[in-house]
């Protein structure tokens, strides 16, 4: 194995502060090499760096690993055949390049009952035998293991992930094998399951790093979580003591790594009332944050495919501009509405001790991209004091522009009136719930919530009189969040017997939640007015308005056949950004346009026109 590591931590630099890296599973799925070759090499020197990575994806998230995973998770419960009964195949203990550690959850390396071993599925005698997980998690370990052979060329070391790539699927196939015996997946073992996925990718990671002359640490946080009693905790009990201790316990455990770079899960161990049910997928983010407060790093970088927030979905506008500066505020409501760029519970971690977050790109590492901002007042209200620039957090590194040299490159940034950006959630049902009057109505409302919590249901918008109530949910049978599509039908089916009990019930599928965000809103008479008779103009029907809930935030629920639509003429509209709008000049910062609409800026003929889907669009102010 490779011994001689040019690149360490820096640890002998005393003002050298901690940089969290955190790179979602496209990224280490597309990327791994880039990663180690250029963005952590670009940061070790002037930082204390720790990676926090997610499970491999390839081209989209849908097909990644935490998918392959949930998929197999739920085809324990499928009954297809018996499971054959292999050889018993020991698990190879390993000393090397990843210490294990056994793990309260449940990691390996003793497998306490027969199991078919993985290099023996595909014969002919086992495939009608084998449960139908065991090729889901071929697929996974094969796609794991071409990845290996791929990016690392070091032979030892090679060999040695192969053996951790090999040992961690077939004790998979054993935790299913051992789940379908039982026939039981409960929420922590879907946890223990989709764990799967982060220690793959990081194992593969530190290898990749280490080929290169990386001096990294695979931490595995399965054990780190503070021990408590996960089945007699109550749901709900993920409050900050809770994550405080998390966090106080991940950096404790990182700072063990000494001058070796961590490559840290961002799968974290059992949580109360289950991860995948509290925090929901994306949850890597969230350990981000939390290992960035612990360690009260400078900054927390979350690493994507784009260039950061952008003012719509790039992939949805083309006219889209990335967005420099965003407050905490407003990008949790872009995220709660779709624009799942950072998983919202992670802002409030970082942002409450003062901690930056930049979303950046790992296809233009040296591009700003956009810092989420705490205290974010003091730079966009026109009528605030002069910004004192020394007193906003500055970012020591190489390729990252310090925030005060951000504003200055964006003056305008300071006159900024408009809405920063538009987002839609698809995948959206209207439920509405029309009081039986056989009772007074009080209470009403508590029975309907009461129903729609037991069933995990959550209400996006909601909109309501005394007697009847709107509201805009997750269509869980179209998507498929945690992998249970079949099961989120009849998870509404019966939500809606229970509901019928308090009055009639209507169901409206296909609908998309259109979002207006920007923290300037609260003081613009006539934004409302603008985005609805955008929608008129376009043609566009509103099936449930709801505004005022947030300040940052104006929605309404469309059709979802509209949604591309609406996006791209309340984009310009609202946003003053259209294809050809003058005024409002883009700065190219090495491949990500930069831009953000000033009012003052925007020239009245450039907003005029047809939007290029059909949609006539009026200057604003009308
Ligand atoms: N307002 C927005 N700004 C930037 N990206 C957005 C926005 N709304 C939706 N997106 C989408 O979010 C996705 C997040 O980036 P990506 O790197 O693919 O995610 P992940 O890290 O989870 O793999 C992008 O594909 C982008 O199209
Ligand atoms: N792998 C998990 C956790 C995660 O955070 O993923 P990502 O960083 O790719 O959004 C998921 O797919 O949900």
């Amino acid at each position: 194995m490779s011994s001689t590591f040019n690149l360490r931590q820096n640890t002998t630099d005393p003002d050298a502060q901690w940089l969290v890296q955190k790179f979602g599973g496209t990224s280490v799925g597309k990327f791994a090499l880039e990663i180690a070759k250029q963005i952590v090499p670009a940061y070790i020197h002037q930082h204390k760096l720790a990676l926090v990575c997610s499970a491999r994806s390839g081209s989209t998230k849908a097909l990644g690993t935490t998918n392959l995973l949930l998929r197999a998770a739920s085809q324990v419960r499928q009954r297809a055949s018996k499971p054959s009964s292999g050889s018993q195949t020991p698990i190879s203990g390993c000393n090397g390049l990843f210490r294990r550690s056994r793990s309260r959850s449940g990691s390996p390396p003793v497998t306490p009952f027969a199991m078919t071993p993985m290099n023996s599925i595909s014969g002919d005698t086992r495939t009608q035998v084998s449960p139908e997980f065991t090729a889901t998690v071929q697929l996974i370990r094969s796609e794991h293991l071409s990845a290996a052979r791929e990016s690392v060329k070091d032979p030892d070391i090679l060999q040695e992930l192969e053996d951790e790539i090999t040992s961690d699927c077939d004790w998979l196939n054993s935790y299913l094998f051992a789940a379908q015996v039982i026939d039981e997946i409960s929420p922590r073992s879907k946890d223990n399951i989709i764990g799967f996925g982060e220690r793959l990718s990081c194992k593969l990671m530190t290898a990749i790093l280490r080929d290169q002359g990386v001096d990294a640490e695979y931490v595995s946080l399965e054990d780190v979580v503070p021990a408590f009693d996960v089945d007699s905790a109550a749901e709900g009990s993920l409050d900050q003591l809770f994550y405080d201790s998390v966090a106080a316990a991940v950096a404790q455990r990182i700072r063990e790594c000494e001058s070796r770079v961590p490559i840290v899960t961002g799968f974290f161990g059992p949580v109360p009332g289950s991860l995948l049910r509290q925090v929901g997928r994306g949850y890597t983010d969230l350990l981000s944050a939390l290992l960035a407060a612990g360690l009260n790093a400078s900054e927390l970088q979350i690493w994507k495919e784009v260039d950061g927030i952008f003012t719509a979905d790039p992939r949805k506008v083309s006219t889209a501009r990335l967005v420099p500066v965003i407050s905490p505020d407003e990008a949790a409501e872009l995220t709660y509405y779709g624009s799942e760029v950072v998983h919202p519970f992670t802002m409030e971690q970082v942002i409450r001790k003062k901690i930056p977050i930049r979303i950046k790109n790992v296809q233009n590492p040296s591009g700003n991209g956009t810092v989420i901002l705490p205290e974010p007042d003091n730079i966009a209200d026109p009528t605030a004091d002069p910004i004192d620039l020394s007193s906003l957090p500055s970012i020591n590194s190489l390729s990252s522009v310090p925030i005060s040299s951000t504003l200055q490159t964006y003056p305008h940034l300071g006159k900024k009136r408009l809405p920063s950006a538009v987002t839609i959630k698809d995948n959206i049902i209207i439920l509405n719930v029309n009081s039986n009057r056989t009772r007074v109505s009080h209470g009403f409302l508590a029975r309907i919530f009461g129903v729609l919590d037991s069933f995990g249901i959550v209400i996006d918008l909601i909109s309501t009189s005394e007697v009847h109530v709107s509201m805009a949910i997750e269509d869980m049978f179209e998507g498929e969040c945690n992998g249970s599509s079949s099961s989120g039908k009849k998870v509404l089916d019966r939500a809606v017997a229970e509901l019928q009990k308090y009055g009639t019930v209507t169901l409206h599928p296909h609908m998309s939640i259109v979002s207006l965000v920007g923290k300037h809103m609260r003081n613009m008479i006539g934004i409302s007015g603008r985005m609805f008779t955008t929608l008129a103009q376009g043609g566009i029907n509103i099936e449930m308005i709801s505004q005022g809930a947030s300040e940052v935030n104006i929605s309404c629920v469309i059709q979802a056949r509209d949604a591309i639509k609406a996006l791209n003429m309340i984009h310009q509209s609202c946003l003053g950004i259209g294809a050809n709008t003058p005024g409002v000049g883009g700065v190219d910062l090495g491949g990500g346009v930069v831009g953000c609409a000033n009012l003052a800026g925007v020239g009245v003929g450039g907003l005029r026109g047809v939007d290029g889907r059909g949609g006539r669009v009026s200057p604003w102010p009308f």
